[in-house]
């Protein structure tokens, strides 16, 4: 079996070495460009287009969760994979658990209303302020798949209420599900604390703009985790700036780096981090895609095939 991998930042020489020694019967190589030889499987994140392009593959791995980038070089260049190939991305693989630590400590932040005493303590003040109340407290999760029932999951953990909001309704323990665009209104209503973890699709791009952050509770607060393109930047501003908001944290952007001149750098009430919420661990995805290709090579069932009509 010839495996193909391309990765313009990992660390290569390690990827390789792993997934041979878990997946004996393969031959796996770094592709480079001119490299037209035949390969059973691609390993890729932001492939070159003449990687893929012409070659019988049994299926392509993106090396991540979300496959925006991948989906929208295929509608430029819909030749590069044809329908017929199965596109496969990490489910989890360590980043439902960075995600769980992210999303609780900032929510854990705003609650105990740290973001409070930081700001009083720039004008040297000492003060008791209110606590809030977990009832309260309504977190909402936009997107509840892989990553966000795994958020769902830590945060009802520390009592919260935990709602979510999916295409279709879901089953999780102690969540309230919402499902479609009809219940979008009920969700956002209670909610205090909302969690972006949808998709990147045609249908989600812009999803949080002004009209929808005008449905939360007042001082709600936003927390970004999935896409930049979710979220429209100058009208969340005006959601902070008119107080429907008390605080953004973002990690992801609509163009990154975030460019210097944004102003979402220098606001008081948002926080950010560069894209880096829960990242490819290499272990965890090495053994993810070797059992995959296991189930694949033996002709089972296996999850995590993307459904590209849909967009995720
Ligand atoms: N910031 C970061 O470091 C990272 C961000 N991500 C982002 O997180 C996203 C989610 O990842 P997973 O949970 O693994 O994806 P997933 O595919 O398991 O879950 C997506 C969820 O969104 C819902 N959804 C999709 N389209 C919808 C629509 N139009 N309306 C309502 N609900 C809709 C689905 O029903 C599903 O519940 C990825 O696509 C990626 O963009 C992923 C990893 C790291
Ligand atoms: O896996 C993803 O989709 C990412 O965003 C990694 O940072």
């Amino acid at each position: 079996m010839e495996i193909i991998f391309y990765h313009p930042t990992f660390d290569t020489p390690y990827w390789i070495a792993q997934l041979s020694k878990q997946l004996p019967g393969a031959n796996v190589r770094e592709w480079k460009k001119g490299d037209n030889q035949h390969a059973d499987y691609a390993l890729v994140w932001h492939p070159p287009v003449e990687m893929l392009q012409g070659r019988d593959l049994k299926a392509v791995f993106a090396l991540g969760a979300g496959v925006d980038s991948i989906l929208s070089k295929l509608k430029a260049n819909p030749e590069m994979l044809p329908e017929s190939i199965p596109l496969f991305r990490l489910e989890d693989t360590g980043m439902g658990l960075q995600m769980q630590e992210y999303a609780v400590s900032q929510v854990l932040h705003w609650f105990r209303r740290f973001d409070d005493y930081q700001a009083q303590q720039q004008k040297s003040e000492w003060q008791p302020l209110a606590d809030y109340h977990r009832e309260d407290f309504t977190i909402g999760i936009m997107g509840a798949g892989v990553l966000g029932g795994k958020v769902a999951e830590s945060l009802l953990a520390w009592g919260f209420p935990v709602r979510c909001w999916s295409r279709s309704r879901k089953t999780l323990p102690g969540v309230q599900s919402f499902a479609g665009t009809e219940e979008l209104g009920d969700f956002l209503r209670e909610t205090r604390v909302l969690i972006n973890l949808l998709p990147n699709t045609a249908e989600t791009v812009g999803i949080i703009n002004l009209n929808l952050l005008n449905q939360l509770q007042d001082n709600s607060y936003l927390l970004n985790l999935a896409r930049g393109v979710h979220v429209v930047e100058e009208e969340l501003l005006q959601a902070l700036n008119n107080n429907k908001l008390k605080g953004a944290m973002l990690d992801v952007f609509s163009r990154e780096p975030l460019p210097q001149e944004s102003p979402l750098w220098q606001h008081p009430r948002v926080v950010m981090t560069p894209h880096i919420a829960a990242v490819t661990r290499p272990q965890e995805a090495i053994a993810y895609i070797a059992r995959t290709i296991t189930g694949l090579e033996r002709g089972d069932h296996v999850s995590g095939q993307v459904d590209r009509q849909r967009g995720y």
